[in-house]
């Protein structure tokens, strides 16, 4: 059972760079006000990582737009993940390679302009969505907002501790990586990823995941969008 109960319908858009905790925190939050999360990244990812395997240019703009439109037939985007033919396939979207291919395909508006709808639709019986473009373009009238951002550095380490296991990178070479995605993610034309400018900021380089999550429950309280469960 939620501690919060949200008005009904509400949208919350979550932004920012990769690895500043949109996903961990949108997860707490959802569980929070009882609300489903869903994660824009993966419709990317899925596009990207079905791309490398068929051996589609990640800068073609046709065959991309194809490869979208014979996605959309097969997949199913839940709050648990995304699903093509019936099977979850959310975890083998989360490779780094695979986040390097989404951020490619993104910058392509074809692709952009297909997943969009999707999106619409999804969000319309209210939820919390992270990425990229979420308060800027996906929900531009959602009554909250937040930008999470954090240092390089410590966006870094929270990967690097994450891809420790697997062994191979270090802590340097994924400095590199996240700032050259964050580059593409930020100088591409169409709907890069920006702050709103009704988002709220949020740095996390120092903060616990529950005292952002904390700082956001007392945003939508104050404005009414959510009250304590009876
Ligand atoms: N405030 C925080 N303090 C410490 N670690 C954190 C914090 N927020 C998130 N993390 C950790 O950082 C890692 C990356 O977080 P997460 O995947 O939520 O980021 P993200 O912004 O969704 O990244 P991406 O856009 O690449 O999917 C996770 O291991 C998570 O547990
Ligand atoms: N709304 C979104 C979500 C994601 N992307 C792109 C850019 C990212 O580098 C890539 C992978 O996202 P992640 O799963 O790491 O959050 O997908 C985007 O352009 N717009």
């Amino acid at each position: 059972m939620s501690s919060w109960q949200a008005i009904s319908g509400l949208t919350i858009a979550i932004d920012g760079p990769s690895g500043s905790g949109k996903g961990t925190v949108a997860k707490m939050l959802a569980d929070e006000v009882g609300l489903p999360v869903l994660d824009t990244g993966l419709l990317y990812r899925l596009v990207g990582s079905v791309a490398l395997s068929r051996d589609v240019a990640l800068d073609s703009a046709d065959a991309l737009a194809d490869l979208v439109d014979q996605l959309l037939m097969s997949i199913d985007w839940t709050v648990e993940g995304v699903f093509l033919d019936g099977e979850n396939i959310t975890g083998s979207l989360r490779s780094e390679q695979v986040g390097e291919a989404a951020s490619k395909v993104a910058s392509q508006p074809e692709v952009r302009e297909k997943l969009l709808a999707l999106q619409h639709q999804l969000a319309k019986a209210g939820c919390i969505m992270d990425g990229r473009d979420i308060g800027t373009v996906v929900l531009p009238d959602a009554p909250a907002k937040f930008f999470l951002t954090a240092s390089i550095r410590e966006r870094a380490r929270r990967r690097w501790a994450q891809l420790k296991d697997d062994g191979g990178s270090t802590l340097e070479a994924v400095v590199d990586e996240l700032k050259m995605r964050d580059q593409r993610d930020r100088e591409r034309q169409h709907a890069p990823l920006c702050q709103a400018a009704d988002a709220i900021t949020i740095d996390s380089t120092t903060m616990r995941v529950d005292d952002v999550v904390d700082r956001m429950l007392g945003v939508l309280e104050r404005r009414g969008l959510i009250q304590a469960a009876a």
